[in-house]
C-alpha cells in the first residue's frame, strides 16, 4: 500500500475545529466522513468500489484517520472493497481500530484480509468485528475469532434492535469501554442512511466532513439518503447541517459542519 503525503496546513489549518476534542466524554466523539458525487453517490454499485477521492482530499481522510481512535465500516463496504482502513501518512504515530458492523458473520475474514496483513506488519490494526450475540458460539465465528486475537482484533457480540439493527448508542458504549474515544464512521451507504435518519442517531454524530468529486456516477449507485421521518403531525423537517464550512481540496470540495439539534 503507498504512503500518502501529510495534509498541507493550508487543508489542515480549516479543518481542525471539526476534529475530535480531548475527552474523557461519556460516548466517543463521532465523526460521519465519506465521499461522493454530485448526484449522492457513493460508488457505481453495490459491492464494488469506486475512487472519488482526489489526491489531497485522499490525504484529508487520512489526516482524519490520524486523529481517530476507531474507523467503522458496514460488512458490505468491507466485502466489497477488502479496505486498509489503517492511516498511510509517512511517520503517522497512531492507528486506528477498525470496526466492522456484520450482524450475521457474513465477512468470511482471513488472514490475507488487507485489515490483517497491515497488522502483521504493524502498519495498521486487526478489526473489531461487531456479530450479534446469538452467532458468537458459531464454529466459523469461533475460528475467525482465533485468527483475529492472534493480532490483536476480536468479535464483540452485542444484541439487535426490534428492527434487526444494533442501537448505535450501545456500539458507542461497547467502544467506548474498550477505550475507544474518537470514532470516525466512513460508510457504507446503509450505514449513513441509518445513522442519519433518525434525530436521536444525528445527536450522536459529533461533526460532518464530506467530500464532494466533480462527478455524476448515475441511476444504479449507491445512495447516501436516509428515510424522512415524520413527526407525530406528519410533517418532515429536513435536518441541516450548522457551522458549515467548505474547503476546496484541488478538484473537489470538503464540506465540514454539524447537525443541527431539534
Ligand atoms: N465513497 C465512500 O466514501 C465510501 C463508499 N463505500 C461504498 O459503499 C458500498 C457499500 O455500501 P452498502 O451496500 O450500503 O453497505 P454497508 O457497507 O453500509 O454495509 C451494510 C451492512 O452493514 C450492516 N449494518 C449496517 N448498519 C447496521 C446497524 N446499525 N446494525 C447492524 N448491522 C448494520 C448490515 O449487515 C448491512 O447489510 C460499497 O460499494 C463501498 O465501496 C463505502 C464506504 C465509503
Ligand atoms: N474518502 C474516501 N474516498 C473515496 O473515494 C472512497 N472510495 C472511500 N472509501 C472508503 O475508504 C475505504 C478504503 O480504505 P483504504 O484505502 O483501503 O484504507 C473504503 O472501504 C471506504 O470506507 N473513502
Amino acid at each position: 500500500m503507498s504512503q500518502i503525503s501529510a495534509l498541507p496546513e493550508e487543508y489542515a489549518t480549516p479543518l481542525a475545529p471539526y476534529l475530535p476534542l480531548l475527552g474523557p466524554h461519556e460516548l466517543p466523539h463521532l465523526t460521519l466522513t465519506y465521499a461522493t458525487s454530485l448526484d449522492s453517490a457513493i460508488s457505481l454499485s453495490p459491492g464494488t468500489q469506486t475512487h472519488l477521492s482526489g489526491p489531497i482530499s485522499k490525504a484529508m481522510t487520512h489526516h482524519l484517520r490520524s486523529f481517530h481512535d476507531a474507523i467503522l465500516v458496514g460488512v458490505s463496504t468491507a466485502v466489497a472493497d477488502d479496505p486498509g482502513l489503517n492511516c498511510r501518512i509517512e511517520g503517522a504515530q497512531s492507528q486506528p481500530i477498525p470496526v466492522i458492523l456484520d450482524p450475521s458473520g457474513r465477512w468470511e475474514i482471513t488472514e490475507s484480509a488487507r485489515v490483517i496483513e497491515t497488522a502483521k506488519v504493524g502498519n495498521g490494526r486487526a478489526p473489531l468485528i461487531i456479530i450479534d450475540s446469538k452467532y458468537l458460539d458459531n464454529d466459523n465465528v469461533v475460528q475467525r475469532n482465533k485468527m483475529l486475537q492472534k493480532y490483536g482484533g476480536k468479535y464483540i457480540g452485542l444484541d439487535l434492535d426490534e428492527k434487526g439493527r444494533f442501537d448505535w448508542r450501545s456500539i458507542l458504549l461497547a467502544l467506548k469501554s474498550l477505550g475507544v474515544e474518537s470514532l470516525m464512521v466512513e460508510g457504507g451507504a446503509t450505514v449513513i442512511n441509518t445513522l442519519l435518519g433518525t434525530d436521536e442517531t444525528r445527536q450522536l454524530i459529533g461533526s460532518v466532513i464530506v467530500t464532494f468529486a466533480p462527478t455524476w456516477l448515475g441511476q444504479g449507485g449507491v445512495i447516501v439518503s436516509p428515510k424522512r421521518e415524520f413527526d407525530d403531525e406528519g410533517k418532515y423537517e429536513p435536518p441541516r447541517l450548522k457551522e458549515v464550512k467548505w474547503i476546496p481540496m484541488d478538484q473537489d470540495v470538503v464540506l465540514c459542519g454539524r447537525v443541527t439539534r431539534k
